[in-house]
């Protein structure tokens, strides 16, 4: 897990587009006032003359660059410099000899730039043409693989429509999602208001967001700071992306009091005044953006540190508890001498055991509990708590509760079994074993869970699954704390399970009755976007109102026990706007096993044009969860 403190800072650097004959003194006076790199040409423009040269081979059979030709000539500032490229190339003029040494020129600036280890090299922004922007693409992604210190930045002008999107949309398709090639966002002076469109750029793989001087405006004692909207949205980016900031000095001076340190120590103090963590992004922190393979409860056993992890969610415990206060008041009368059993099956090292023990404590109810576990190793400690603490008042099962034979039923029924999908850890298989225990009347806490879908773009997360080079990867879901994603609508209910489940008498023998299928549309998507796989959530009802939930709109706040689940898509689909994006999903099981599968179908608004993607996992052939 990162640092806190380390997970907030930011890097500032300052852009210049002068051509200096000594570049050290510009970056001794950069860093003089406080910032920790710069962005400079690396290629001095009179360097032009390559374009003129008419014989190819005798230009390459020449020195490269004369010293004159370049501003960064030497290594020693190198990790604190980052190179723009020559903006003057034009890669896709109709003059043909003009394009190809437009191309040398490029690779060369790209060499020589590796060959000093610059920690990036930044293109010019993206042009309008997409002659030009498919031109480059092609050079840059041809270049990009032998860079192996030096980062790509694709310069990138945000706009207030989408406009400056689908030119980097367009690059980057071009370049087939490479993910060596990022994004250096400039901000404009004009934000889009629509918070879709800014979104979409924290789905993006950002490295870098420049805030040129003018963008600033003065305050009252005229020093420069930046407009309410720009404030928000950069606290937002450095919140959730972390990215290197680039700032550029004004040639006049418009703002009175600024001095050359004004515009980064105005950025540092925004960084250092984003939203306090709270519990939850404390225990995120260092799992952003990583993907884990679910747990298997069931098939596996927990260790220790897993358990304990779980154990310090201070939402769950307290949800549990008020849902079993809740049930006790309900079923039995005050005063009653009625003993109240509560199994609690799946009983890990007993944290649920607690909570309704505490419960029959706040409601004056007299409970006896079994606390039942599959788990040798997590029953020791069961074991441990009933000799130390609970002592009669708790029954220890060692079993599956699949297989146990009661000799009594149960009021209660507490369980929790619930994955980032909810139905994904097999609880409803478990509870079909366990709903014997409990009595005709009795209650299940949970009642029900509900899974939800969004279609969502994430490049962070799909180079993450595409980095394993296998259709395996894109076929398996994984567990993520989001952050460089943006989902593209509301999330949508696919399912519910309900406990006790009463469909189970339709087919007793195989688990039939737990296969679900789903067909979700989200419609009008209101801009051109990219997906690239699916996010998942759950919402529990445990008893009555009280609930548990993982949905962005309804999370229980502070609980941290569960992360999105993320369904990949083998191909990032293009969504234009206006189109509709239908989801198929599928739970389906066999004797052993239990798995998803899913398919995504992208319809223009006209309905003229359509993607469809293969269906990923057939037959669990990649991912599955073992009964
Ligand atoms: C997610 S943990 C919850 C542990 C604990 N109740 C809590 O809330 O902290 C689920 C527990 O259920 C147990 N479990 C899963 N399937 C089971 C089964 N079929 N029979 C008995 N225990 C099971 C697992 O071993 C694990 O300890």
């Amino acid at each position: 897990m990162s640092d806190p403190e380390s997970f907030r800072s930011c890097a500032i650097g300052l852009l210049t587009t002068e051509y200096f004959d000594n570049i050290d003194t510009f970056i001794e006076e950069a860093i003089d006032s406080g910032h920790d790199f710069v962005s400079t040409p690396i290629v001095h423009s009179r360097y032009k003359r390559v374009l003129k040269t008419k014989d190819n081979d005798s230009w390459k059979n020449s020195p490269v660059y004369d010293r004159d030709d370049l501003v960064v000539r030497k290594p020693n500032w190198s990790d604190a410099v980052v190179g723009t490229l020559s903006n003057w190339l034009e890669l896709d003029s109709t003059d043909q000899n003009t394009r190809i040494n437009s191309e040398l020129a490029l690779k060369q600036e790209l060499a020589w730039a590796c060959h000093l280890g610059l920690f990036a090299v930044m293109t010019p922004p993206l042009s309008d043409t997409t002659t030009s922007i498919s031109n480059l693409a092609r050079v840059i992604n041809h270049n990009v693989g032998s860079m192996a210190v030096t980062q790509m930045w694709v310069r990138v002008l945000m706009d207030k429509n989408n406009q400056a999107w689908k030119k980097w949309n367009q690059f980057r398709s071009l370049a087939e999602h490479n993910p060596r090639i990022h994004v250096a966002l400039e901000l404009p002076k004009e934000l889009p208001e629509d918070d879709l469109l800014l979104d979409t750029w924290i789905a993006e793989p950002i490295k870098s967001v420049i805030v040129p001087a003018d963008i600033f405006i003065s305050n009252n004692k005229g020093y420069p700071v930046l407009p309410k909207p720009h404030q928000t949205y950069l606290k937002k980016l450095m919140h959730r992306i972390q990215p290197q900031i680039i700032v550029t000095l004004p040639d006049v001076n418009i703002h009175p009091s600024a001095a050359p340190s004004s515009y980064q120590e105005y950025i540092r103090y925004l960084n250092r005044n984003l939203p306090e963590m709270n519990d939850v992004d404390r225990f995120a922190s260092g799992y952003h953006d990583y993907l884990q393979a679910p747990l298997q409860p069931l098939m596996d056993n927990l260790d220790n540190s897993m358990y304990e992890t779980f154990e310090r969610d201070p939402i769950k415990y307290q949800q549990y508890e008020k849902a079993v206060y809740h049930a006790l008041l309900d079923r039995v009368e005050h005063d009653s001498d009625y003993v109240s059993t509560i199994m609690v099956v799946g009983a890990g090292r007993g944290p649920l055991v607690n909570c309704c023990l505490r419960a029959a404590e706040k409601a004056e109810r007299k409970v006896h509990l079994y606390a039942l576990e599959k788990n040798p190793n997590a029953f020791v400690t069961l074991q441990n708590a009933k000799a130390e603490i609970w002592h009669d008042k708790v029954t220890l099962v060692f079993a599956d509760m699949r297989k146990w034979k009661p000799e009594t039923k149960c009021d209660i029924l507490v369980s929790e079994l619930l994955g980032s999908f909810g139905d994904n850890e097999l609880s409803p298989e478990c509870l079909d074993g366990a709903q014997k225990f409990l009595k005709e009347d009795g209650i299940s806490i949970p009642a029900s869970y509900t899974a939800y879908v969004t279609p969502l773009a994430s490049s962070k997360l799909y180079n993450e699954v595409a980095a394993y080079k296998d259709v395996t990867h894109f076929e398996t879901p994984y567990v993520v704390m989001f952050q460089q994603v943006c989902e593209l609508a509301v999330s949508k209910p696919v399912w519910t399970f309900e406990h006790p489940n009463k469909t189970i008498e339709q087919d007793p023998e195989n688990n039939l009755h737990n296969n679900r299928y789903s067909q979700t549309k989200f419609d009008m998507i209101p801009q051109d976007m990219i997906m690239h796989g699916i996010a998942g959530y759950f919402e529990s009802v445990l008893y009555k109102d009280v609930m548990i939930s993982i949905h962005p709109d309804t999370h229980s706040p502070g609980m941290f026990s569960w992360f999105p689940i993320f369904f990949p898509l083998r191909t990032p689909l293009q969504v234009a706007q206006g189109s509709t994006i239908t989801l198929d999903f599928w739970r389906t099981t066999d004797a052993k096993k239990v798995w998803y599968e899913w398919s995504v179908t992208v319809e223009s608004s006209n309905g003229n044009d359509s993607s469809i993607s293969p269906i990923h996992n057939p037959s669990g052939r990649s991912y599955w969860v073992g009964l």
